[in-house]
């Protein structure tokens, strides 16, 4: 049941554009899914109430019965279970409401603790290890303390619990015995006794079940479920701009070639939920202050001109007819917002074209949107205005999968899976459809031989595990793989956004080196993002963008003839590294 449902979620998940991703933090849509999960299928188990319909006819013969025999037993029988329900009722309520407090608690460690591991490095930079370890006890501490608080009144239900059914009986039987005084068949009504002892259980019960729809037990279970299942049920709200269509299968004759154009491209990233909420926080303050503002004006005004009060009426309407038209000009404005793009266009009117095996690079200033291109071209994001262009086609009117499988992707810090070398490359392939002299033939072009087959640093070759996040393989390593595991797919189209820029000189260099050998391999065409210009002197083309705008384009030696932007972030560079040396 458990599994059905975290399936549902994560197919739901994966229709899900990047854009959601990049907004929500990936621990807390974890700790939605692991709770929400397990909160559904209380629901489910909860909806068995239901089936308890055949028990209930048989109560009801019960109670017939103790009526028949004396009502005043079964008004009491009720009234007792009725309180004595009540009050476990109470208890367990304060026991889940704590159960709350720690449950969020806990969460907050296990974000904090996840925080904690995922800045190993931070942490031990800034030797901030005692204040984290500090942190981490306090909340684990007051965890504690709720979690015996929670317990005291778990004993206290359960001693309610287990002798409130006592006092009903106690309860019936003294009041047999006071009718058995007034009644002259003693011995028939003697021996009713047992049989309603017996059946004293279904009061206690329906007046329970009563008690779990209507009373504190259902709104806690409620409030859970608004906490988590409203989450799940928030997360399903999400609906992706750009469809997802990750399960059509594709052969590899259907890819596109690798012919990109980009015409007159504006864009501008959509306005974040965060972003929403910050902007809605700061139009209630700005509210705020003007209505103190307007206050304080018309106290002024009043004590300083009685005469023009009615003039000064007039006026003041006015501006607080200007404050209305204000507010509802901007909750228009915050209206349009919503699905809508922010103003700050991120490219602007974008126009070029890279042509099919060209070896192009994309260089500007930190920020100048080179990083934005490179998801545009893979549709992260749909443009505002103008068109992408593969092969002639816009990439609206194209499977998403089709557009996906034909490029593949290198980026500066490549993720690895917590499995074998051999997993990590062949990632890509659908069906485990490769050769092991495939897989030798990458390894070669992409360097990974170069590290993998030396027996004494990797005994186990390409069976070697590369840890958490691939922790036990260095920077240098690490893109290797990843341009391996990108060309094992065979893209037309190679992206590598900065993939050299967190390595060391020695390892860039190594990896450059693999780099440019794929220069026309097999007709792809290659786009790289770079920061040190050193490495792409020999593209065909490299366009020079700035605040969105593509400034320059030509070759290396045409960009430096210019003597515009492109040569002057060279210039830069190199008396950059002469001062380095
Ligand atoms: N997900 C996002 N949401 C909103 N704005 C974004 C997002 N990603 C980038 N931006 C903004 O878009 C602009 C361009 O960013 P981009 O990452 O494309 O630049 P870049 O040239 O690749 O920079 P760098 O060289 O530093 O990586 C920046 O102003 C950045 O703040």
């Amino acid at each position: 049941m458990k599994e059905e449902t975290v399936k549902q979620i994560l197919n739901h998940l994966f229709s899900l554009d990047m854009q959601y991703f990049e907004e929500n933090k990936v621990t807390q849509i974890s700790a939605v899914i692991k709770q929400g999960a397990n909160q559904i299928c209380n629901e489910l188990r909860y909806s068995q109430i239901f089936d308890k319909i055949d028990s209930y006819v048989y109560y009801l013969g019960q109670i017939y019965f103790i009526y028949t025999v004396s009502p005043t037993i079964l008004v009491s029988m009720f009234i007792f279970s009725f309180i004595s329900n009540l009050l476990i009722f109470y208890f367990n309520q304060k026991q889940s409401q704590i159960l709350k407090q720690e449950s969020e608690e806990s969460e907050f460690k296990d974000f904090a603790l996840d925080d904690i591991l995922n800045n190993m490095l931070v942490i031990k930079t800034f030797g901030t290890e005692k204040r984290e370890i500090q942190n981490l006890c306090k909340t684990i501490q007051q965890n504690k303390i709720n979690t015996e608080k929670r317990q005291k009144y778990q004993k206290i239900a359960n001693i309610i619990d287990n002798s409130a059914y006592d006092i009903i009986k106690i309860v019936i039987i003294l009041q047999i015995f006071f009718y058995s005084g007034l009644q002259e068949d003693k011995a028939l009504f003697a021996n009713t006794l047992t049989e309603i002892i017996g059946y004293s259980y279904c009061t206690f019960t329906i007046t329970n079940d009563f008690l779990k729809i209507f009373k504190s037990q259902p709104q806690d279970y409620y409030e859970n479920r608004k906490k988590y299942i409203g989450k799940v049920m928030k997360l399903f709200e999400a609906v992706p701009k750009i469809k997802q269509d990750y399960e059509s299968s594709l052969s590899e004759t259907n890819l596109f070639q690798g012919d990109i154009t980009f015409d007159n491209v504006s864009f501008s990233y959509p306005v974040s939920n965060d972003h929403l909420a910050q902007m809605n926080q700061q139009k209630h303050r700005d509210e705020k202050q003007k209505k103190q503002q307007l206050n304080n004006q018309e106290t002024q005004q009043t004590s300083q001109q009685q005469v023009l009060d009615a003039a000064q009426e007039t006026d003041s309407n006015s501006t607080e007819d200007e404050l209305k038209q204000q507010e509802q000009d901007d909750e228009d404005v915050l209206n349009k917002q919503q699905n809508k793009q922010t103003d700050q266009l991120v490219t602007k009117n974008l126009s070029f074209q890279i042509k099919k095996g060209q070896f192009v690079a994309f260089v500007g200033t930190s920020g100048s949107g080179k990083s934005t291109i490179i998801k545009l071209i893979q549709r992260f994001y749909d443009v505002n205005s103008g068109a992408i262009l593969l092969d002639g086609q816009n990439i609206k009117d194209v499977s998403l999968n089709k557009l996906r499988k034909s490029i593949g992707l290198v980026s500066q810090e490549p993720s690895l899976f917590d499995n074998d070398i051999e997993y990590n490359i062949t990632y890509g392939c659908e069906n485990d459809k490769y050769t092991q002299e495939e897989l030798k033939y990458i390894c070669d072009i992409s360097g990974v031989s170069e590290f993998v087959f030396d027996p004494k640093r990797f005994p186990e070759g390409l069976k070697t595990l590369v840890g958490t996040k691939g922790t036990k393989l260095s920077g240098g390593q690490k893109q290797r793989i990843a341009i391996a595991r990108a060309l094992i797919k065979k893209p037309k189209i190679l992206i590598l956004d900065e993939a050299t820029s967190s390595l060391d000189a020695e390892s860039e260099n190594t990896v450059q080196q693999y780099i440019d050998q794929l220069v026309g391999y097999k007709g792809m065409t290659i786009i790289v993002v770079a920061h040190r210009l050193s490495t792409i002197i020999k593209s065909d083309n490299i366009f020079v963008m700035k605040k969105g705008e593509l400034k320059e384009q030509g070759t290396h030696q045409q960009l430096l003839a210019l003597n515009g932007i492109y040569s002057k972030l060279v210039h830069h560079q190199l008396s950059f590294q002469n001062q380095e040396i």
